[in-house]
This record gives C-alpha cells, structure tokens and sequence, in this order.
C-alpha cells in the first residue's frame, strides 16, 4: 500500500514513512492511494472474534510489508494488554435500538487511547529496528495530549512536547499531561486556542530544515496511523449488532474530523453504513457547512466540551480530497483559502456527495447538559460532554431499524465540573489516578509565536 498527499507534492510513501512523517512536506495529509475492500463474508467472519484479530484482519491491508504479520500482531496484543476491559471497546445499550460504544478504557480515559497505545508500540518496532531517534510535536485540546504522553513517556528515542491552549482544557486533562515525571515529557501551555496550537504544529512540519534538523514525528491524526486504528472499532461494533447483515448507523462526536473519517474508511471497506452523523458543540463549522455549503471559520468559543472546541477541522482536507474526486491541486487552492481568506464555498457536486455521505447536528451548553441529565434518569449512563453532544444528535435523526452506535469519547471523570453542574454527581476518577490533584505539576507557558515554540522543542529535547 502506497500513502499519497492530499495536496500532490510530497513523496508517495511507505506505511512506515508515512506513519513517521507526519504531516506530508507540502503540507498535505497522507491518504492511502486506493481504498481496499473486505468482502461480505470476511466483514460476517469477525463475529465473536476478539477486539486484536478483528484489529489485525481490519488494518493489515494497510501495512503492507512495514511490519512482519507477527510483528504486528506483538504489536495490537501490547497496545490493547492494558485496556480495562476484556472487549477493549465495549457496548451499552441505552434503549432499543440505540447503543453506546464506550471508547474509554483505556489508560487515559478517552478514545485516542485506542490509537495511540497501538501506534507508540509500532513507533517502538520501528524505531527500534532502525536506531532513528524522532521528536514527536503535538497540539491537544485535551486528550489526545495526555494519550501520546503516555504512550510514549519514558522512551530514550523519543522525545514529546505537546502544545495544549492555556486554561481551555479541564483541570484533570491538564493534570495528566503536567504531572507526568519523565524527563523526555513537555507539556506547553500556550496563550491561544487549538486551533492556535494546531496551526503552529502545522507551522513547525512545513518548515523544513526545523523539521528535518529535529526529526519530527507528529501523533495527532495528522498522522495517518491514527486515523487508521480508529477504523477498528466501528467495525467491531457494527458486526456485533448484525452487520454485515444488517446496516447500522453512527453519530460521532467531532472536532478534528479524524474519528468520523475512520468510519468513513470503515464505509469505503464495505461496512453498511446508513448514517453517519457528525454531531458538533457549539464550535460547528462542520454542521454548518453541511447546512449551507461554505465552510468557514468562526473564533473558536469555549464549552463545556472543550476537545471539541475546534473550528479548523484538520481531517476535513482527507474528505475533500475524495469529495473533488482526488483532485490534489484543488485540495491546495482550498485549503489556502480557508488559511487566507477564512474558508471557502463547496462545489455543488462536492456538497451533494458530502450530504449524500453524511448528516450532521449541533449541541448548545444547554442541550448537552440536558442530554447528560436525560441519559442518567433514563438509563443509569453517566456521559461526558462530548458523548453527550452525540447522544443528542443521534436522538434528532430519522427513525430507522438500523441500529443506532453512538461513540462515547471519553470518560466522564475527565469533566467532573460540567458533569456534576449537569446532574449533581460528581464522577470519580479510577484509584489509579486518585492521586491526580496531589502530584506537582510541570509545564512551561509559551506565547502563541513559532519562534518561540521552535526555540523551547530545540532547546529540550535530549
Ligand atoms: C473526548 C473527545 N470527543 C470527541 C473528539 C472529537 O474527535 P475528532 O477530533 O476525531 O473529531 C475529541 C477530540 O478530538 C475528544 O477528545
Ligand atoms: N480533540 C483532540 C484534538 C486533536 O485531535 P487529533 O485527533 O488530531 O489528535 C484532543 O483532545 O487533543
């Protein structure tokens, strides 16, 4: 399998490469250059097998020859050994025919885990073989941060500076990131939003002889391997409720748009895919775009579900790029004008087959909290906000027999205050991470400046 940028400048890689790149040199996101299938009968033979061969069967198309097929399996047994509960990603019915796919069990309490725990064990293989030492820059609104850290905290060839936007992200999503001893961890709270924080990430990847000079690697779902992990599940969860017998649908709370990107790869498999619902917070580029074919940027307004504050949707560019029918010049002149001139107007076309793909919806401060309260009184789940804002999107599509998956993204621990202001219960963190408040906290505050971002990573790492 050959990776190709969005943006048809950059050297057609390897899986390898492309999962250690990063962000491709002309600034592009790598794709795979086709999508391959999986047959009707290979999609049935899943059922009741577990979460690793349904990851292994699912994602090793991709891989090629980057690792060997028991490399690789060593690799999924690792990621997931640690994950608290034997489904890895199990499901909760909330009422007939709606479901909850609970994606936070593993070590840090939120979905990115799934990926990033199964891409710092194959960053281990690879750079292990190699002997390469890579320094791994990485912007977080709130979980991915603590997730990469992590997954990769303690390693002598890797060193983590992960940018996350002063005082926007909880006080336990701060905490994971800043409490972390290891010497090769840097959390870098910098004056400005995500959208600040990913942009200056993107700022370091094209320029290139600060990257090259520094190795850099990136995790967030920039990283094509990310995206790709994330595929896993919706397989997992639809085969369990009847496909591919049966179609199932999905809401996925978004922000980046690299979760429900990996159900759309998970679509372009051969999963039945109804619906996929984008379900927004009040930062909802991306349900209005749906709405009226513009895609432009607002300032990003902060909410109660704070991963989700997000207004420059990075894995947007990987639809686009198959909506413009792989038309990578294309994909440049848009995406430079969402970066000059605050967005830009989809072609008819492009809209068409977007809504054709896709429903969308959108949560105020005060739906989603009701949703977190309703869910309780009606079915014993406690939500965080971001799973929340999917509940409430899923519950306005139209009625289906398809089953209705509704990802839940993170525990609500992570969000004690919204949650507690929603229902009056204050959910508690496992007694692992009991300790959270009492632990010192490390970080350095840096200006919303790459010069100044640039000069802490080189003046850092080991
Ligand atoms: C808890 C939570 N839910 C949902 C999202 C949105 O996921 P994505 O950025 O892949 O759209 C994020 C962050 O990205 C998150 O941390
Ligand atoms: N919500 C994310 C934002 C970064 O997303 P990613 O999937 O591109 O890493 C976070 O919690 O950091």
């Amino acid at each position: 399998m050959r990776y190709i940028s969005t943006r048809g400048q950059a050297p057609v890689l390897g899986f390898e490469e492309a999962m250690l790149s990063g962000l491709a040199r002309d600034g592009g996101l790598y794709v795979p250059e086709t999508w391959p299938t999986l047959g009707r009968e290979e999609i049935a033979a899943f059922a009741g097998l577990p979460y690793e061969e349904v990851a292994f069967r699912v994602m090793r198309p991709f891989v090629g020859d980057a690792f060997t097929d028991t490399e690789f399996r060593g690799i999924i047994d690792r990621a997931y050994a640690g994950f608290g509960h034997a489904a890895r990603c199990p499901l909760v019915q909330l009422d007939a025919n709606h479901f909850l796919l609970e994606l936070f069990h593993g070590p840090t309490l939120a979905f990115k885990d799934v990926a990033m725990q199964l891409i710092g064990q194959m960053f281990q293989v690879s750079l292990g073989r190699s002997g390469r030492r890579v320094t791994i820059v990485g912007a977080t609104s709130g979980d991915t941060g603590s997730a990469a850290i992590e997954a990769f905290r303690g390693l002598e060839a890797v060193d983590v500076f992960i940018m996350y936007p002063h005082g926007r992200v909880s006080d336990v999503q701060r905490r994971q990131m800043t409490t972390v001893p290891d010497a090769n961890v840097h959390a870098l709270a910098i004056d400005g939003d995500f959208d600040d924080c990913q942009a200056r990430l993107k700022d370091m990847f094209n320029h290139h002889a600060f990257r090259d000079e520094m190795g850099l690697a990136g995790v967030n779902s920039i990283n094509w391997a990310r995206v790709l992990a994330q595929v896993v599940y919706f397989f997992t969860s639809a085969v369990a409720l009847g496909a591919p017998h049966r179609p199932v649908r999905f809401t996925v709370p978004t922000g980046n748009f690299g979760d429900i990107f990996a159900g759309y790869v998970a679509r372009r498999m051969g999963l039945p895919v109804e619906r996929l619902a984008i379900a927004t917070n009040q930062n909802d580029i991306l349900h209005r775009t749906l709405q009226s074919g513009a895609h432009v940027k607002e300032g990003v307004v902060p909410s109660i579900s704070p991963s989700m504050d997000i207004q420059v949707s990075s894995n947007f560019e990987r639809l686009l790029f198959d909506l413009y029918d792989r038309d990578a010049q294309e994909i440049a002149r848009l995406m430079a004008a969402l970066g000059q001139a605050g967005g830009f107007e989809l072609s008819p076309a492009a809209l068409a087959q977007l809504r054709e793909g896709f429903a969308s919806g959108r949560a105020s401060e005060e739906e989603t909290a009701d949703a977190i309260r309703a869910t309780l009184s009606r079915s014993a789940e406690l939500l965080c906000p971001h799973s929340a804002v999917g509940v409430k999107v899923a519950e306005e599509q139209p009625a289906s027999a398809a089953p209705m998956i509704t990802l839940a993204t993170a525990h609500p621990a992570k969000f004690p205050d919204a949650v507690e202001a929603a229902t009056g219960i204050r959910p508690a963190l496992p007694q692992r991470m009991a300790d959270l408040f009492d632990r010192p906290e490390r970080l350095t505050r840096l200006p919303n400046d790459l010069a100044a971002i640039e000069n802490f990573v080189s003046g850092n790492r080991r």
